[in-house]
């Protein structure tokens, strides 16, 4: 590890991605754990970050401030939920950090605040960090293209672990509106997020959701094109969070050395356009 990479620490370092982030940059030369940030109050305030994610000891203590560790790192790396995250970009702000945002079910509202930091702080946000998911939002451009003013109907199918808390997931969302703005469509008027007895025949220009909650599924996106005849289907199928974690760590990387602006992993892998 260099001297000169980046200092990365994790917020919510105890949950399914936090503990995961501790392994990708444990794995990564290019990167330091600095500091594993906890919920205030957490009992697990103080035991060692690498025991949490059963890597056995790294000698860095879980806190449950910011304020505590906020001479110890230059990233940010925050997978929690909408409002903690939202509490942390402004903290990044006071205090000259950078953040990489993976964090999924923000309101229209809560991602609007996000470009209110964009002048200060240097931030990726995706909802979805892996190489894969972000290669297939460009095959999903193209397949849109060709595809939807041609009599296909588009449908995204999506499939999580019990445990997830919002739906459609962020991803889901994404490959909607990356589907849409292909087509001069918006999600908001074409969107259709639930059928349910007597819905009548689907339109033509609707962009249908729908979502499975099940077990351990990691994450499992499908966006179906079918017309009379044939059915394409562009399916990313994650089958371990660490997909999510390297994507995330090679962000912190990124954004370590960028101004500030609000970029995503099309930006982090230069396949934007
Ligand atoms: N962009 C991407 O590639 C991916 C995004 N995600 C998204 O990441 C988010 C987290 O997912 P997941 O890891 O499965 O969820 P978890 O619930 O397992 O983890 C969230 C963690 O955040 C902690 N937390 C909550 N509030 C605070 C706080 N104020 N300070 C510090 N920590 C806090 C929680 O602690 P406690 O348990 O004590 O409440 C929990 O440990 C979700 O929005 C999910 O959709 C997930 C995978 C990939
Ligand atoms: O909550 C998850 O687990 C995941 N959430 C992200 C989303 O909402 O798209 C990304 C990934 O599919 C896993």
């Amino acid at each position: 590890m260099s001297p000169t990479s980046p200092r990365i620490a994790i917020v919510g370092v105890a949950g399914r991605m936090g503990r995961t982030l501790v392994a990708a940059v444990e794995q990564d030369a290019q990167a330091r754990l600095a500091a594993g940030i906890v919920e205030p109050g957490s009992s697990l305030a103080g035991a060692d970050v690498g025991e949490l994610a059963g890597l056995g000891k790294l000698g860095v203590a879980a806190s449950d401030s910011l304020e505590a560790v906020v001479d110890n790192f230059d990233v940010l790396i925050d997978f929690t939920a909408p409002q903690v995250t939202l509490a942390n970009l402004a903290f990044c702000a006071e205090h000259g950090k950078r953040i990489v945002i993976g964090t999924t079910g923000l309101s229209g509202d809560e991602l609007a605040q996000l470009d209110d930091y964009k002048a200060q702080v240097p931030m990726v946000f995706a909802p979805n960090m892996s190489v894969g998911v972000n290669l297939t939002l460009k095959l999903l451009q193209t397949a849109a293209k060709a595809l939807g003013d041609e009599g296909y109907d588009i449908e995204v199918i999506e499939a999580h672990h019990r445990h997830k808390v919002d739906a459609p997931s962020g991803t889901a969302l994404k490959m909607g509106e990356v589907v849409a703005e292909s087509l001069g469509r918006t999600l908001k008027e074409h969107g259709v997020f639930a059928r349910e007895g007597q819905c009548g025949p689907r339109s033509d220009n609707e962009i249908g959701f729908a979502t499975v909650r099940a077990g351990d599924i990691v994450g499992e996106h499908t966006v179906m094109f079918a017309t009379e005849g044939e059915r394409i289907e562009i399916t990313h199928k994650a089958s371990s969070r660490m997909t999510f974690a390297k994507g995330a760590v090679r962000a912190a990387r990124w954004v370590a050395e960028r101004s500030p602006g609000r970029y995503d992993m099309q930006d982090v892998l230069d396949i934007k356009g």
